[in-house]
């Protein structure tokens, strides 16, 4: 079946083109008329990969209820266009491309700094209205004077290396940087950031928009910088408070202004974009063909990576895995997965408090957060069913408040390789083991205390009785007459002495009615029965496809 990806934001050609040339790909380019949210939820509806910039806006109402759509690629950096819990919530992998437009957006953010600084926008303007007006676009020279740049990032660190080279002096403020890091780049860091702003002759801000970044440079912050200070902003609207800039640009306190993003876009509210020291340009920090190219071919190459060999790069919602990585995982996911489903079926998906998962030998040293993932999209299939997968499982767990956590012990036990999982539910806990043999065949090697050797797949019968003489020819004889083939069958005992509890695991090849189940349970020696349906072997994992 073809993966049909939507692109909704124009893309370079040469991006485009890695899309139209994978012949496992159906490209549906939607860029003109831009399309209206009934429009782009439609479209939607028939997408496996959407590939945008920031001209798309996918919101909530937009993803809500999009059940073939399982990845959004960002061809650039900011994804603060994305609704990412709305998105994790259904499960659709975000992934962007975090270098492509690096420089180039560093590159902008220098012109927007030396054009405010010499007046090269209002000049041109001038001489455009057929005046020579020398005196009043007097500039202010950069060479000397302070930046400070909030945020240290990849596009951060950038401009502080170009204004290393325009000879500035450089203070920095980045909570999640080390000192020693900025100092390799000539950078004065700062843990206080309002202690570094008396300093800032300029102002520049590189931070992702985030809660917290929101309005971070605000009135308060502005009054603290030096009269006939200026501020850039390339990154992101909001991170710097429009109002307060526009107030403090009127008041003259803040010199000017350098503007590339806008809290809306295009901005509606104008009064910041009319003042004459402010220079503004409609968000171009990523808009050379050399930056575009670069993002545009990534983002086809991850959307195609994901879709046709499950590779998970630059993913905002989830942890990256290669494809050779996803390779060697398969079975791992599987595996997890199935004891998820063992155990959702064993509680019946209900009164769950807590797992844990533990991974022995080999299993530790996998992706094992994604493998909890696994196992948790498989914990809560019954009561979410097929909306739930590896890319929700965990938030959706925590929103239901049940913590899973998990343990690593790369010391191998009984067996090479083994993931145990266990579940507390309002009654007590439940636990099973599963290991694989030869990297291929999966298999329920513990059941609660009962060791055991049973195929993980397909319909299980499990039975716990008193292990006396005959039990396992009875319970054969009633599936016999009901014409229910066994597959496989493995007994676990609790001691190695005879008449203790045992627990009877049966692999069959169809799925045995109520009368059945009630037929073996009518025998004194046996204690419960249950069925568990897993998926039979070897079949592809949902959403994954693996
Ligand atoms: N104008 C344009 O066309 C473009 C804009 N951007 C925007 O530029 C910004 C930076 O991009 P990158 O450098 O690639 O991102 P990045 O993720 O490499 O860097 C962001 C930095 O901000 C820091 N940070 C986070 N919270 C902070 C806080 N409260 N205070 C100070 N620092 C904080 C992080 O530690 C990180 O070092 C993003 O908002 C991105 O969307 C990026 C490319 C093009
Ligand atoms: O795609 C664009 O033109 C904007 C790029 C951008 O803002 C980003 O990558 O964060």
């Amino acid at each position: 079946m073809l993966h049909r990806v939507l692109v909704t934001d124009n893309l370079s050609a040469a991006g485009l083109k890695v899309l139209e040339e994978n012949p496992e790909i159906e490209l549906v380019i939607k860029t003109d008329p831009k399309l209206s949210v009934e429009q782009l939820r439609e479209e939607l509806q028939d997408a496996d990969g959407i590939v945008i910039r920031s001209g798309t806006t996918l919101t909530e109402e937009v993803l809500e209820g999009q059940s073939r759509l399982k990845a959004i690629v960002r061809a650039g950096v900011g994804v603060d266009n994305i609704d990412i819990p709305a998105a994790t919530r259904q499960g659709i992998v975000v992934m962007n491309t975090p270098a492509g437009n690096t420089i180039s957006t560093a590159e902008h953010t220098i012109a927007m700094m030396m054009a405010m600084a010499r007046n090269i926008g209002p000049a041109s303007a001038s001489m455009r209205e057929g005046k020579w007006e020398k005196k009043i676009f007097t500039g202010t020279q950069l060479a000397g004077k302070t930046i400070g740049v909030i945020g240290l990032g990849r596009v951060g660190l950038a401009v502080a290396q170009r204004c290393l080279g325009l000879e500035m002096r450089i203070v920095g403020y980045d909570p999640f940087i080390s000192s020693e890091r900025a100092n390799e780049f000539g950078i004065e860091l700062y843990r206080d950031l309002d202690e570094m702003l008396p300093k800032c002759e300029l102002l520049t801000v590189h931070t992702t928009m985030t809660p917290e970044t929101k309005n971070l440079i605000n009135a308060e912050r502005m009054a603290k910088m030096p009269k006939g200070a200026r501020i850039i902003n390339c990154a992101r609207g909001g991170i710097i408070d429009e109002d307060a800039l526009a107030d403090a640009v009127e008041s003259g306190h803040i010199a000017g202004a350098a503007l590339d993003v806008f809290l809306q876009e295009p901005p509606k509210e104008t009064r910041l974009v009319k003042l004459p020291s402010v220079l503004t340009t409609p968000h171009l920090g990523a808009s050379t063909d050399e930056a575009q190219e670069l993002v545009a071919v990534e983002a086809s190459e991850i959307i195609s990576g994901f879709l046709t060999r499950n590779e998970v790069r630059h993913a905002v919602n989830m942890a990256p895995v290669s494809a050779s990585e996803m390779g060697g995982m398969k079975k791992y996911i599987d595996l997890a997965y199935r004891l998820g489903i063992l155990l959702a079926q064993q509680t019946h998906g209900e009164g769950i408090r807590s797992a844990e998962i533990h991974y022995r030998g080999e299993a530790a040293s996998k992706h094992t957060r994604l493998l909890t993932s696994s196992f948790s999209s498989g914990l809560l299939s019954i009561a979410l069913g097929d909306r739930i997968n590896i890319v929700n499982a965990s938030m959706l767990a925590e929103e239901r408040g049940i913590p899973i956590s998990e343990e690593t012990s790369k010391k191998a036990g009984d067996f090479s390789t083994m993931i145990v999982a266990e579940v507390t539910t309002d009654q007590g806990t439940l636990r099973a083991g599963g290991t694989m043999f030869g990297h291929e065949y999966l298999r329920l090697v513990l059941m609660d205390d009962y060791q055991l050797d049973a195929y993980l797949d397909g319909t299980m019968l499990i039975y716990r009785h008193r292990d006396v003489p005959g039990l396992i020819g009875l319970v054969g004889t009633v599936l016999g007459k009901n014409n229910i083939n066994i597959a496989h069958m493995a007994l676990g005992r609790e001691t190695n002495q005879p008449g203790g509890d045992s627990v009877a695991v049966i692999n069959l090849d169809s799925k045995p009615g109520q009368d059945v189940i009630d037929e073996i349970l009518s025998n004194k020696d046996v204690t419960a029965v249950e069925i568990v349906q897993l998926p039979v072997a070897g079949a592809p994992l949902p959403w994954l496809g693996l």
